[in-house]
């Protein structure tokens, strides 16, 4: 046996998956990791490595690194080591200098909860390098609330509907105790998730910016009905009444403006059988619910043709991701 002499580089690396926000009735409450059947992975991964120059570094490859600012101090993940070293100092009078390289394999402003792949990504591949190599980690509590704390910083308020899903996986719904935060909900199994990109940004500052800040009661009521009745149907395992009742009176009726095709195609799938389509987050993502794959694919080759707009859109055939973020 031969031996070598190199010293292995201590890293880890952590995948970070796509989520739909809202799932169209639990408006910022309610979040789906999902993961295309065909092994892609559609998500960030960070990086994390022990620095060999004295400083920290960040590094940007990928598809869609060109979209994210140049300047290393406006990435998200930049802002995650700053929070993580913080936190470190707080608990163990001490902070880390690293390598970080993020791979952004996710559209900025797409509705698949990009900035919250990335924070994710970026977070638990910090506590697992410093778990491996320096016997200390945050709780998954903690880092759940330092996920929730930078998305907030990146899109202007507090909602945990991406960031949730993506670090615990399956379907999440968000609780008012910060000492649980978010609740893991059973979802349906045999479900296929069609998920559309159209390859155009829509901010999610801008969508909530569309937003009304008042509601009228019947809408409140109609809120209140399809979000509880859906998490009793999800409990019972009752699909039929889960999906009957995914309509979004808060954000959906506001956002279609901003989403080209998107009541053209919405219309169409639910004449052709889907179980529901809503828009993924604020968009302009379009996820299409149906229980058989080759319904699934025939949805999935329609979208392409009539849903994208650009050629960095894409289409993908998911089911959910029941483990969220996972170390490769
Ligand atoms: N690592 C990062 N990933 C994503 N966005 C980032 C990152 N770092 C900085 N940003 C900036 O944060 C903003 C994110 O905006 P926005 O909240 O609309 O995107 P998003 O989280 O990608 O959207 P969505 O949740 O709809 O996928 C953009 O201006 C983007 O340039
Ligand atoms: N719940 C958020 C998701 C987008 O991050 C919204 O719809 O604005």
């Amino acid at each position: 046996m031969s031996v070598s002499h190199n010293t292995v580089k201590q890293s880890v690396s952590v995948f970070a998956p796509a989520s739909i926000g809202n799932v169209s009735v639990g408006f910022d409450v309610l979040g789906l990791a999902v993961k295309p059947i065909d092994g892609t992975l559609l998500g960030d991964v960070v990086s994390v490595s022990a620095t060999t120059s004295g400083e920290s570094s960040l590094t940007v490859i990928g598809k869609f690194a060109d979209k994210l600012p140049s300047n290393k101090e406006d990435n998200i993940v930049w802002s995650c080591l700053l929070l993580f070293n913080e936190k470190l100092l707080t608990v163990k009078q001490t902070s880390i200098l690293v390598d970080i390289v993020l791979d952004k394999k996710m559209p900025v402003g797409s509705g698949l909860g990009s900035s919250a792949c990335s924070v994710v990504a970026a977070l638990a591949a910090l506590n697992a390098f410093y778990a491996k190599y320096h016997d200390f980690s945050f709780s998954e509590n903690e880092l759940l609330k330092m996920t929730g704390q930078m998305e907030a910083q990146i899109s202007g308020s507090l909602h945990y509907d991406n960031v949730a899903p993506c670090y615990l996986g399956g379907l999440q719904l968000m609780v008012p105790d910060v000492d649980i935060i978010s609740r893991t909900l059973p979802n349906f199994a045999d479900c296929y998730y069609v998920m559309a990109y159209p390859g155009i940004e829509v901010s999610t500052k801008a969508a909530r910016d569309v937003l009304p800040t008042q509601y009228s009661r019947s809408d409140v009521i109609t809120f209140g009905q399809n979000l509880a009745t859906f998490v009793d149907a999800c409990h019972r395992q009752d699909k039929s009444q889960a999906f009957s009742v995914l309509t979004d009176v808060i954000a959906e009726p506001y956002r279609t403006d901003l989403l080209p095709k998107y009541k053209a195609s919405r219309d169409y799938l639910t004449t052709q059988g889907a179980l529901a389509v809503g828009i993924s987050g604020s968009g302009p993502t379009l996820f299409c619910v149906c229980d058989s794959q080759p319904q699934a694919e025939q949805f999935a080759l329609w979208l392409q043709e009539h849903y994208l707009q650009t050629a960095l859109g894409f289409v993908h055939v998911c089911k959910v991701d029941e483990v969220g973020a996972t170390e490769i």
